[in-house]
């Protein structure tokens, strides 16, 4: 690695005598402080989280992604994209939201499998997982908002808050290239296809799918083949985007070509391809934008995740061992981060950063496998704002120097605001829906 490859700075939060007040909480929250600043995320070293328990959570994954796809739509949940989603036929991922209440994971493992008799201890697996993860993120959270002198606030701040965890499942394209960067500027979304399509089960018949556009959904470049919602939970920002009007011919090699020139591969998810297998050809609906754009972007087709902001807090993320994430950093350059045993990835959201009054970055990132043959897991844990909870600085943060720069607003309503056209176009959704004008 060279010498000006950029890194995210590795922090270590593994020491058990780190208490609030203490010298070295002190010392290791401007640490995290000048982390989120310049970067917006950090790795942890972080061992207080047992490989056994790692190991348990990995063997529930596989277990879980390995269900038929009727049982993984039934994760649906009341909020959009925070139950069973898929991207550009490379990527799955699974919600459970409150997944540090036992009740709330039983109820998810039941839906998924009911009266299976392992539910109970993989219910438990999930949630102790999670609880550990709460507890990093609860550390992270108050180092922050100590490190700007208004911990009077901490408490009710915690008390307004709530956790949804994320299990991932991802492959490489089939044409992957290792040695090919995918680009290293997020503005490359822009010729993206925001193809977003859900197949009915009752279209796919006789050969032709229609594939309706899903104008809610927002993950650029989905092509979602009758397998469930679109891949990117409440949490993912796409930037850039546009809608696609493009033929999609689905055969046995799950493979989709649009109108726009762009080769749409589908299905080397297992799942994917036992779903689509009869299919011929598919139609897409498509708008005008893309034409535009003069089609869609090829390499952005090769993301298990395309480039994005989460929406929460805080999100802590553990890539086992296959890499993958990617996050971008204020000179636009792309750090691929190398999965680690001990090692967690904390990144501020938008909404962090809108509380923190935009004093500290939120992240571009995207997920890139490159590994062939391979599948990676990941999961992680994203601490979000109650629906109720008004997302305002504190009067401390607020001053000449640093004008408020967004009105208030709740997750709730910037999270319906970013399933909108409007609100999934823009780079930053969060900009769109509430800066302060001129500031
Ligand atoms: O799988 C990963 O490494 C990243 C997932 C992610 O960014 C998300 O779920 O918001
Ligand atoms: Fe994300």
């Amino acid at each position: 690695m060279g010498a000006d490859t950029p890194q995210l700075p590795v922090i270590y939060l593994s020491d058990q005598t780190l208490k609030p007040g203490d010298e070295k909480w002190v010392e290791v929250r401007s640490d995290v402080r000048k982390a989120l600043e310049d970067y917006g995320a950090f790795e942890v070293s972080y061992d207080r989280v047992s490989e056994e328990l790692k190991k348990s959570v990995l063997d529930a994954m596989i277990e879980l992604f390995e269900l038929p796809v009727e049982a993984k739509q039934r994760n649906v949940s009341p909020k959009p994209y925070t139950g069973y989603s898929t991207h550009n036929g490379l990527s799955e991922s699974l919600g459970i939201q409150d997944s540090n209440v036992l009740e709330k994971v039983n109820e998810f493992t039941q839906l998924l499998r009911p009266d299976c008799e392992g539910n109970k201890t993989m219910s438990e697996t999930i949630q102790k997982f999670s609880e550990k993860l709460a507890e990093l993120d609860v550390m992270v959270r108050r180092m922050v908002i100590e490190s700007f002198g208004i911990e009077k606030y901490f408490d009710e701040h915690l008390k307004s808050t709530n956790y949804r965890l994320r299990l991932m499942k991802y492959v490489a394209p089939p044409d992957v290239d290792a040695n090919v960067a995918v680009g290293t500027k997020d503005s490359d979304d822009g010729g993206n296809t925001n193809t977003t399509a859900n197949a009915d089960a009752g279209d796919i018949a006789n050969g032709i799918a229609k594939v309706h556009i899903d104008d809610d959904a927002n993950a650029k470049g989905d092509v979602c083949t009758g397998v469930g919602t679109n891949h990117n939970g409440d949490d993912v920002n796409t930037g850039d985007c546009a809608n696609v009007k493009s033929n999609v011919d689905v055969g046995t090699n799950v493979s989709a070509k649009s109108s726009v020139g762009a080769d749409v591969n589908i299905g080397t998810i297992a799942d994917v391809k036992a779903n689509t297998g009869t299919r011929t050809s598919a139609t897409v609906g498509v708008s005008d934008s893309v034409k535009a754009n003069g089609g869609a972007d090829d390499e952005e087709k090769k993301l298990g995740l395309p480039s994005h902001t989460d929406k929460n807090l805080l999100t802590v993320l553990y890539q086992y061992e296959i890499e993958g994430l990617e996050v971008l950093t204020k000179d636009e350059k792309w750090i691929r981060l190398k999965p680690c045993h001990n090692s967690f990835v904390v990144m501020a959201g938008d909404s962090l950063y809108a509380l923190m009054n935009g004093r500290l970055s939120r992240p571009f990132h995207r997920v890139r496998v490159t590994e062939r043959k391979k599948t990676r897991y990941s999961i992680a844990l994203f601490s979000t704002p109650n629906g109720d909870y008004i997302i305002e600085p504190p009067k401390e943060l607020v001053d000449e120097k640093h004008p408020r720069l967004f009105k208030p607003f709740t997750y709730v309503d910037l999270m319906s605001f970013y399933h909108t056209e409007a609100g999934r176009r823009p780079r930053s959704t969060l900009h769109a829906y509430c800066a302060v004008s001129g500031a």
